[in-house]
């Protein structure tokens, strides 16, 4: 079976002899939700960050198809990467959204890796991208919000535009890096069930960093548990158990 992804070896140290990462191996197929669980300071969001090239990965590979031919994202450069970087839609912690412009003008932002600079400059877009952009706000239920500006928005809606942003791309994969961080326990149910129905309607693999494990217990097909740098649990909700958690998180007080 091909896989979406495919990390291989992968370490990362900011200081050099200090591995934040310490060889992580994964596969991801092409499709489902995946969470990433582990203490403060394990690698989470490095690892998310790794795969986008947001952060340069120190050692290791990872597999992706781009423009019809698997390309190893750790070691790409220049219009090659931002070839591949198309692909992926990021999502964020605090949203990264431009906060004096309108939510239509946010979502055509996710258009410009396609769009070249005279087209962006001149903001004169496609009328398949706005037309798909008014498509993606009915999505994830903003279809009334096209003229506000973003620094109206609430929390919620603002992780809503950030989804509808990066499904701008057309992305074959999604990486969204604590996306409920910011948001009340109820927002955040409502932001990873549309991430997760998104990579359903989508048919793409969405990796979710999380620090809410009843949360990804709750919707990821997948959950990784990771600590020191390390993969310590790979599987389903069902059997990812106090032991386990145990190992990951340390001690045992928190567990009721
Ligand atoms: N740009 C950087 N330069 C140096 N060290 C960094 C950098 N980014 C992260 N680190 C360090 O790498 C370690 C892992 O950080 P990372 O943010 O990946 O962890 P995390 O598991 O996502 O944590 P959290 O859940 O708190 O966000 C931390 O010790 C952090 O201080």
């Amino acid at each position: 079976m091909s896989h979406a992804i495919e990390i291989q070896g992968l370490v990362k140290e900011y200081k050099p002899g200090h591995p934040i990462l310490k060889g992580i191996d994964l596969k991801f197929g092409n499709t489902g939700l995946i969470a990433i669980i582990g203490p403060s300071g394990t690698g989470k969001s490095t690892l998310i960050r790794c795969i986008n090239r947001l952060v340069d990965p120190s050692r290791g590979e990872i597999w992706f198809e781009s423009e019809g031919k698997r390309v190893n994202l750790a070691e790409l450069r220049g219009r090659a990467l931002r070839q591949a970087r198309r692909h992926i839609g990021m999502v964020f912690q605090e949203y990264n959204l431009v906060e004096r412009l309108t939510v239509m003008e946010n979502l055509l932002c996710g258009r410009l890796g396609y769009t070249n600079a005279w087209t962006a400059w001149r903001r004169k877009f496609s009328k398949e991208d706005v037309a798909h952009a008014f498509e993606l706000l009915d999505t994830v239920g903003l279809g009334n919000f096209a003229n506000q500006r973003a620094d109206a928005l609430s929390g919620g809606q603002r992780q809503r535009v950030g989804i509808a942003r990066a499904l701008m791309q057309r992305p074959r994969l999604l990486l969204a890096d604590e996306p409920t961080s910011s948001l009340d326990p109820k927002t955040s149910f409502e932001i990873i069930s549309l991430l997760k129905e998104q990579g359903r309607a989508q048919q793409i693999p969405v990796i979710v960093n999380i620090h809410d494990v009843e949360l990804a217990k709750r919707y990821a097909d997948r959950i990784i548990g990771m600590s020191g740098g390390h993969v310590i649990y790979d599987g389903n909700a069902e059997n990812l158990s106090d032991d386990f958690l145990k190992q990951i998180y340390g001690g045992e007080d928190w567990l009721v």
